[in-house]
Protein backbone atom coordinates (compact mmCIF):
# COMPACT_ATOMS: atom_id res chain seq x y z
CA UNK A 1 0.00 0.00 0.00
CA UNK A 2 1.32 3.65 -0.57
CA UNK A 3 1.88 5.52 2.54
CA UNK A 4 -1.96 5.94 3.86
CA UNK A 5 -4.08 8.71 4.78
CA UNK A 6 -5.37 7.35 8.11
CA UNK A 7 -4.17 4.95 10.07
CA UNK A 8 -6.53 3.45 13.26
CA UNK A 9 -4.13 0.91 16.09
CA UNK A 10 -5.95 -0.68 18.22
CA UNK A 11 -8.98 0.79 18.97
CA UNK A 12 -11.67 -0.26 21.48
CA UNK A 13 -14.56 0.62 22.90
CA UNK A 14 -17.05 -0.54 25.25
CA UNK A 15 -20.72 0.43 26.49
CA UNK A 16 -21.80 -0.83 29.95
CA UNK A 17 -21.66 -4.94 29.16
CA UNK A 18 -21.43 -4.50 25.12
CA UNK A 19 -17.36 -4.75 23.77
CA UNK A 20 -18.12 -2.57 20.75
CA UNK A 21 -14.82 -2.31 19.53
CA UNK A 22 -12.23 -4.86 20.19
CA UNK A 23 -8.68 -4.25 19.21
CA UNK A 24 -9.75 -2.93 15.61
CA UNK A 25 -6.60 -1.49 13.33
CA UNK A 26 -6.66 -0.48 9.28
CA UNK A 27 -5.40 1.96 7.67
CA UNK A 28 -6.65 3.96 4.11
CA UNK A 29 -4.54 5.16 1.42
CA UNK A 30 -5.15 8.19 -0.67
CA UNK A 31 -7.37 7.50 -3.88
CA UNK A 32 -8.73 3.98 -1.89
CA UNK A 33 -12.46 3.49 -1.77
CA UNK A 34 -12.49 1.01 1.72
CA UNK A 35 -15.88 -0.42 2.49
CA UNK A 36 -15.93 -0.99 6.09
CA UNK A 37 -18.62 -3.87 6.28
CA UNK A 38 -19.97 -5.97 8.98
CA UNK A 39 -23.50 -7.42 10.43
CA UNK A 40 -26.39 -5.31 12.43
CA UNK A 41 -23.91 -4.02 15.83
CA UNK A 42 -20.25 -5.26 14.78
CA UNK A 43 -19.45 -1.76 15.51
CA UNK A 44 -19.38 0.13 11.98
CA UNK A 45 -20.45 3.37 13.53
CA UNK A 46 -18.56 3.03 16.70
CA UNK A 47 -15.59 2.98 14.81
CA UNK A 48 -16.79 5.96 11.99
CA UNK A 49 -17.58 8.32 15.28
CA UNK A 50 -14.74 7.64 16.68
CA UNK A 51 -12.26 8.33 13.33
CA UNK A 52 -14.41 11.65 13.45
CA UNK A 53 -13.94 12.76 16.91
CA UNK A 54 -17.89 12.15 17.93
CA UNK A 55 -16.53 9.29 20.36
CA UNK A 56 -13.34 9.07 22.47
CA UNK A 57 -12.41 5.33 22.54
CA UNK A 58 -11.61 3.63 25.43
CA UNK A 59 -7.92 2.84 24.24
CA UNK A 60 -6.37 2.63 20.81
CA UNK A 61 -5.34 5.79 18.32
CA UNK A 62 -6.53 7.55 15.56
CA UNK A 63 -3.51 9.11 13.43
CA UNK A 64 -4.06 11.56 10.40
CA UNK A 65 -0.73 10.78 8.23
CA UNK A 66 0.63 14.08 6.09
CA UNK A 67 2.98 13.79 3.24
CA UNK A 68 6.43 12.64 5.16
CA UNK A 69 4.91 12.85 8.54
CA UNK A 70 4.47 10.29 10.90
CA UNK A 71 1.10 11.21 11.26
CA UNK A 72 -0.85 13.60 13.86
CA UNK A 73 -2.62 11.71 16.85
CA UNK A 74 -5.86 12.90 16.23
CA UNK A 75 -7.88 10.54 18.60
CA UNK A 76 -10.12 12.39 20.81
CA UNK A 77 -10.21 15.75 19.50
CA UNK A 78 -13.48 17.42 19.00
CA UNK A 79 -14.88 16.70 15.05
CA UNK A 80 -14.97 20.59 14.27
CA UNK A 81 -11.15 20.11 14.76
CA UNK A 82 -10.84 16.88 12.76
CA UNK A 83 -13.09 18.21 9.97
CA UNK A 84 -10.19 21.24 9.63
CA UNK A 85 -7.47 18.85 9.28
CA UNK A 86 -8.90 16.77 6.19
CA UNK A 87 -11.42 14.39 7.78
CA UNK A 88 -14.72 14.97 6.07
CA UNK A 89 -18.59 12.93 6.71
CA UNK A 90 -21.80 12.62 5.00
CA UNK A 91 -24.80 10.64 6.81
CA UNK A 92 -26.95 8.23 6.22
CA UNK A 93 -29.61 11.10 6.43
CA UNK A 94 -28.66 13.83 4.48
CA UNK A 95 -27.92 17.53 5.83
CA UNK A 96 -29.03 20.00 3.65
CA UNK A 97 -30.41 23.11 3.97
CA UNK A 98 -34.43 22.29 2.24
CA UNK A 99 -35.44 26.15 1.23
CA UNK A 100 -32.01 26.97 0.20
CA UNK A 101 -30.94 26.50 -3.74
CA UNK A 102 -28.48 24.01 -4.00
CA UNK A 103 -26.09 26.00 -5.16
CA UNK A 104 -26.82 28.31 -2.04
CA UNK A 105 -26.05 25.24 0.27
CA UNK A 106 -22.82 24.42 -1.72
CA UNK A 107 -21.86 28.20 -1.20
CA UNK A 108 -22.56 27.82 2.23
CA UNK A 109 -20.87 24.80 2.83
CA UNK A 110 -17.66 26.58 1.44
CA UNK A 111 -17.72 29.93 3.90
CA UNK A 112 -18.34 27.61 6.88
CA UNK A 113 -14.92 25.50 5.36
CA UNK A 114 -13.29 28.85 5.23
CA UNK A 115 -14.59 30.44 7.97
CA UNK A 116 -15.29 32.92 6.11
CA UNK A 117 -17.72 36.51 7.36
CA UNK A 118 -20.31 37.32 5.67
CA UNK A 119 -19.58 40.79 4.51
CA UNK A 120 -21.87 43.92 4.46
CA UNK A 121 -20.20 45.30 1.44
CA UNK A 122 -20.37 42.17 -0.72
CA UNK A 123 -23.85 40.17 -0.94
CA UNK A 124 -23.80 37.00 0.01
CA UNK A 125 -25.36 35.15 -3.10
CA UNK A 126 -21.88 36.26 -4.66
CA UNK A 127 -19.41 34.30 -2.32
CA UNK A 128 -17.70 31.33 -3.39
CA UNK A 129 -19.94 31.04 -6.32
CA UNK A 130 -17.92 29.64 -9.03
CA UNK A 131 -16.13 27.24 -6.66
CA UNK A 132 -19.95 26.28 -5.53
CA UNK A 133 -20.55 26.02 -9.40
CA UNK A 134 -17.42 24.04 -9.77
CA UNK A 135 -18.29 21.29 -7.29
CA UNK A 136 -21.58 20.69 -8.40
CA UNK A 137 -20.31 20.17 -12.08
CA UNK A 138 -18.14 17.45 -10.27
CA UNK A 139 -20.87 15.60 -8.82
CA UNK A 140 -23.33 16.10 -11.70
CA UNK A 141 -25.79 18.57 -10.10
CA UNK A 142 -24.83 21.54 -12.16
CA UNK A 143 -28.50 21.39 -13.83
CA UNK A 144 -29.90 21.64 -10.76
CA UNK A 145 -27.83 25.03 -9.22
CA UNK A 146 -31.00 26.61 -9.33
CA UNK A 147 -33.45 24.68 -7.64
CA UNK A 148 -34.52 24.51 -3.99
CA UNK A 149 -32.90 21.57 -2.32
CA UNK A 150 -36.62 20.35 -1.10
CA UNK A 151 -37.64 20.06 -4.42
CA UNK A 152 -34.87 17.92 -5.24
CA UNK A 153 -35.29 13.64 -6.09
CA UNK A 154 -33.38 11.60 -3.05
CA UNK A 155 -30.40 10.80 -5.53
CA UNK A 156 -29.62 14.38 -6.23
CA UNK A 157 -29.98 15.32 -2.77
CA UNK A 158 -27.13 12.71 -1.78
CA UNK A 159 -24.67 14.24 -4.88
CA UNK A 160 -25.54 17.72 -3.23
CA UNK A 161 -24.75 16.52 -0.02
CA UNK A 162 -21.14 15.34 -1.90
CA UNK A 163 -20.58 18.12 -3.13
CA UNK A 164 -20.81 20.06 0.50
CA UNK A 165 -18.53 17.57 2.12
CA UNK A 166 -15.91 18.14 -0.59
CA UNK A 167 -16.41 21.88 -0.12
CA UNK A 168 -14.44 21.19 3.26
CA UNK A 169 -11.47 19.81 0.74
CA UNK A 170 -10.96 16.46 2.83
CA UNK A 171 -8.38 14.10 2.21
CA UNK A 172 -10.23 11.25 4.32
CA UNK A 173 -14.51 11.39 3.46
CA UNK A 174 -16.20 9.34 5.94
CA UNK A 175 -19.59 8.02 4.04
CA UNK A 176 -22.45 6.30 6.09
CA UNK A 177 -24.27 4.12 4.26
CA UNK A 178 -23.84 6.60 0.93
CA UNK A 179 -26.80 4.45 -1.28
CA UNK A 180 -29.21 3.92 1.26
CA UNK A 181 -32.58 3.94 0.14
CA UNK A 182 -31.50 4.40 -3.44
CA UNK A 183 -32.71 1.57 -6.38
CA UNK A 184 -30.09 -0.60 -7.71
CA UNK A 185 -29.52 2.10 -10.68
CA UNK A 186 -28.99 4.90 -8.63
CA UNK A 187 -26.61 2.82 -5.92
CA UNK A 188 -24.32 2.35 -8.85
CA UNK A 189 -24.13 5.59 -10.08
CA UNK A 190 -23.82 7.25 -6.73
CA UNK A 191 -20.82 4.99 -6.33
CA UNK A 192 -19.31 5.22 -9.19
CA UNK A 193 -19.31 8.78 -8.99
CA UNK A 194 -17.43 8.26 -5.41
CA UNK A 195 -14.91 5.77 -7.17
CA UNK A 196 -14.08 8.86 -10.06
CA UNK A 197 -13.83 11.24 -7.06
CA UNK A 198 -11.06 9.40 -5.70
CA UNK A 199 -9.35 9.02 -8.81
CA UNK A 200 -9.45 12.35 -9.76
CA UNK A 201 -8.89 13.97 -6.35
CA UNK A 202 -6.59 11.28 -4.82
CA UNK A 203 -9.69 11.65 -2.08
CA UNK A 204 -9.81 8.38 0.24
CA UNK A 205 -13.05 7.29 1.09
CA UNK A 206 -14.31 5.65 4.14
CA UNK A 207 -17.54 3.93 3.65
CA UNK A 208 -20.29 1.62 5.50
CA UNK A 209 -22.39 -0.24 3.19
CA UNK A 210 -25.00 -3.13 3.36
CA UNK A 211 -25.76 -3.47 -0.48
CA UNK A 212 -23.32 -6.67 -0.91
CA UNK A 213 -23.74 -5.31 -4.96
CA UNK A 214 -22.17 -2.02 -4.33
CA UNK A 215 -19.36 -3.28 -1.87
CA UNK A 216 -17.93 -6.43 -4.14
CA UNK A 217 -18.99 -4.25 -6.96
CA UNK A 218 -16.87 -1.23 -6.60
CA UNK A 219 -14.66 -1.56 -3.64
CA UNK A 220 -10.96 -1.53 -3.67
CA UNK A 221 -10.99 -3.20 -0.25
CA UNK A 222 -12.90 -4.77 2.32
CA UNK A 223 -12.49 -4.57 6.09
CA UNK A 224 -14.75 -6.73 8.07
CA UNK A 225 -15.74 -6.37 11.39
CA UNK A 226 -17.83 -8.81 13.58
CA UNK A 227 -19.03 -8.21 17.12
CA UNK A 228 -16.38 -5.35 17.55
CA UNK A 229 -13.13 -7.40 16.03
CA UNK A 230 -11.82 -7.26 12.99
CA UNK A 231 -11.94 -10.65 11.27
CA UNK A 232 -11.10 -9.94 7.59
CA UNK A 233 -8.49 -7.19 5.68
CA UNK A 234 -8.46 -7.32 2.08
CA UNK A 235 -8.84 -7.24 -1.43
CA UNK A 236 -12.75 -8.08 -2.84
CA UNK A 237 -11.76 -11.24 -3.71
CA UNK A 238 -9.99 -12.02 -0.85
CA UNK A 239 -12.65 -10.88 1.45
CA UNK A 240 -15.14 -12.92 -0.96
CA UNK A 241 -13.56 -16.20 -0.37
CA UNK A 242 -12.33 -15.94 3.18
CA UNK A 243 -14.38 -18.73 5.27
CA UNK A 244 -14.68 -16.57 8.60
CA UNK A 245 -16.20 -13.80 6.50
CA UNK A 246 -18.92 -16.06 5.19
CA UNK A 247 -19.19 -18.32 8.40
CA UNK A 248 -19.17 -15.20 11.03
CA UNK A 249 -20.93 -12.36 8.07
CA UNK A 250 -23.48 -13.94 6.54
CA UNK A 251 -23.56 -17.78 8.35
CA UNK A 252 -22.10 -19.42 5.35
CA UNK A 253 -24.35 -17.76 2.74
CA UNK A 254 -21.39 -16.86 -0.20
CA UNK A 255 -21.05 -13.05 0.26
CA UNK A 256 -22.03 -10.95 -2.26
CA UNK A 257 -24.20 -13.57 -3.66
CA UNK A 258 -27.34 -11.58 -2.78
CA UNK A 259 -27.59 -8.08 -3.47
CA UNK A 260 -29.54 -6.81 0.04
CA UNK A 261 -29.05 -6.83 3.94
N1 LIG B 1 -24.67 4.39 22.97
C1 LIG B 1 -24.65 3.08 23.11
N2 LIG B 1 -24.94 2.52 24.29
C2 LIG B 1 -24.91 1.19 24.47
N3 LIG B 1 -24.59 0.30 23.49
C3 LIG B 1 -24.30 0.80 22.29
C4 LIG B 1 -24.32 2.20 22.03
N4 LIG B 1 -23.99 2.40 20.71
C5 LIG B 1 -23.79 1.18 20.19
N5 LIG B 1 -23.97 0.22 21.13
C6 LIG B 1 -23.79 -1.23 20.94
O1 LIG B 1 -22.46 -1.42 20.46
C7 LIG B 1 -22.43 -2.43 19.45
C8 LIG B 1 -21.85 -1.83 18.16
O2 LIG B 1 -22.79 -0.86 17.66
P1 LIG B 1 -22.55 -0.05 16.31
O3 LIG B 1 -23.72 0.88 16.17
O4 LIG B 1 -21.20 0.54 16.32
O5 LIG B 1 -22.63 -1.20 15.22
P2 LIG B 1 -22.91 -1.12 13.65
O6 LIG B 1 -22.00 -2.11 13.03
O7 LIG B 1 -22.80 0.29 13.20
O8 LIG B 1 -24.42 -1.61 13.54
P3 LIG B 1 -25.55 -1.25 12.44
O9 LIG B 1 -25.15 -1.90 11.16
O10 LIG B 1 -26.77 -1.89 13.04
O11 LIG B 1 -25.66 0.25 12.39
C9 LIG B 1 -23.86 -2.93 19.32
O12 LIG B 1 -23.98 -4.07 20.12
C10 LIG B 1 -24.69 -1.80 19.85
O13 LIG B 1 -25.91 -2.27 20.41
Amino acid sequence: MTAPVLKVSALTKRYGGVQALDGVSFAIAPGELLALIGPNGAGKSTCFNIVNGQLRPDSGHVRLIGSGTAGRDITGLAPRRIARLGVGRTFQVATVFGSMTALENVQMALIAARGQVFGLWRPARDLARQEALDLLEQTGMAAQAGRPAASLAYGDVKRLELAMALAGEPRLLLMDEPTAGMSAGERHDMIALVRQLTRVRGLAVLFTEHSMDVVFGHADRVVVLARGRLIADGSVEAVRDDPAVREVYLGGIPVGGRNER
